[in-house]
């Protein structure tokens, strides 16, 4: 029998409703996680392939290593923290499906023992609850924090002008709520190369194509900042339902969102707004360290 390779790096894979990441368990956060690294991890032909990349680490060694400058507003010194990347090696404010893998992910590897704790995000604090977490599946919801609508703007898409809402969950986006958009034709949508005013977006922005309200729910897809077309964006979805309550004059309630990887609930009241889905732990592994150093 072959000798199994051994002292490589330790990674898992998992995905919340089809949005997928690598996690790279790094609690003291001695890793250096380059630009290029990242690149490589998330190409699927060439690395193990993903949407972003969840480094976990606790709040104080991201500090002490340099990786983050002071711990984000609500977030202590203790918590654990999602350090997200996007596939494209940019750095996220936030990104919603993450959190609830890796809250899944801690309680899963018996890091973290309780059901209910904070992770921390660039966008600050976001409390957990982990409802069911076994080897393989998991159910969290999230406390998204605050919608911030930021005016209207426009995305072309498809050779047609998609009008939307400028909503901050954190990180920017643009939610679009097309009157009478069928299933069918939201389907049918080439979304993959959007233009979007950088006057009113300068950091880039993720755009979400959303049909109108119906039965208390909605179908999404998504173009994020720094991936391209996903099956899922948690963030959008709390943006594509604050601007479907809005469409129809409502500020709170709570709406399914179905998207190409699954679907979520979102409810938003006056406290803020909350993010209930699954999450799925694919499998664990090495990284082989001289691909590592290599990259
Ligand atoms: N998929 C994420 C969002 C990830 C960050 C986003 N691409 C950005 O650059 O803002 C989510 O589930 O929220």
């Amino acid at each position: 029998m072959a000798a199994p390779l051994s002292g490589g790096i330790p990674f898992s894979k998992g995905h919340g409703t089809q949005n997928d990441f690598v996690i790279l368990p790094d609690t003291e956060a001695q890793l250096s996680l380059t630009e290029s690294l990242v690149t490589a991890l998330c190409d699927r032909q060439q690395g193990i392939g993903a949407d972003g990349v969840l480094r976990v680490a606790r709040t104080s060694a991201l500090i002490e290593a340099g990786v983050l400058e002071s711990a984000p507003d609500g977030v202590a010194a203790t918590d654990w923290f999602m350090d997200y990347r996007n596939a494209d090696g940019s750095i996220a404010e936030m990104c919603g499906n993450g959190v609830r893998v890796f809250a899944h992910y801690l309680c899963a590897s018996g890091l973290e023992t309780s059901a209910e704790f904070t992770v921390g995000s660039r966008a600050g604090a976001r409390p957990v609850i982990v409802h069911s977490a076994d080897a393989a599946k998991g159910e969290v919801t999230v406390s998204m924090g605050p919608v911030r609508t930021l005016g209207n703007s426009v995305a072309e898409i498809d050779h047609r002008k998609f009008s939307g809402i400028g909503i901050d969950v954190g990180n920017p986006h643009l939610a679009c709520v097309v009157p009478e958009l069928s299933v069918d034709e939201l389907r049918a949508l080439d979304i993959s190369g959007p233009q979007y005013d950088a006057d009113f977006f300068p950091t880039g922005v993720n755009i979400e194509i959303v049909t109108p309200l119906l039965d208390g729910a909605v179908h999404m897809r998504v173009h994020e900042r720094g991936v391209g077309e996903t099956r899922s964006c948690g963030t959008g979805t709390v943006a594509a339902a604050a601007a479907a309550l809005a469409d129809v004059g409502q500020t709170e309630g709570t709406v399914v969102v179905h998207v190409p990887g699954g679907s979520v609930a979102v409810t938003l009241d006056s406290t803020g707004s909350f993010l209930r889905g699954p999450s799925v732990l694919v499998g664990s592994g090495e990284l082989n360290r001289l691909w590592w150093e290599n990259n």
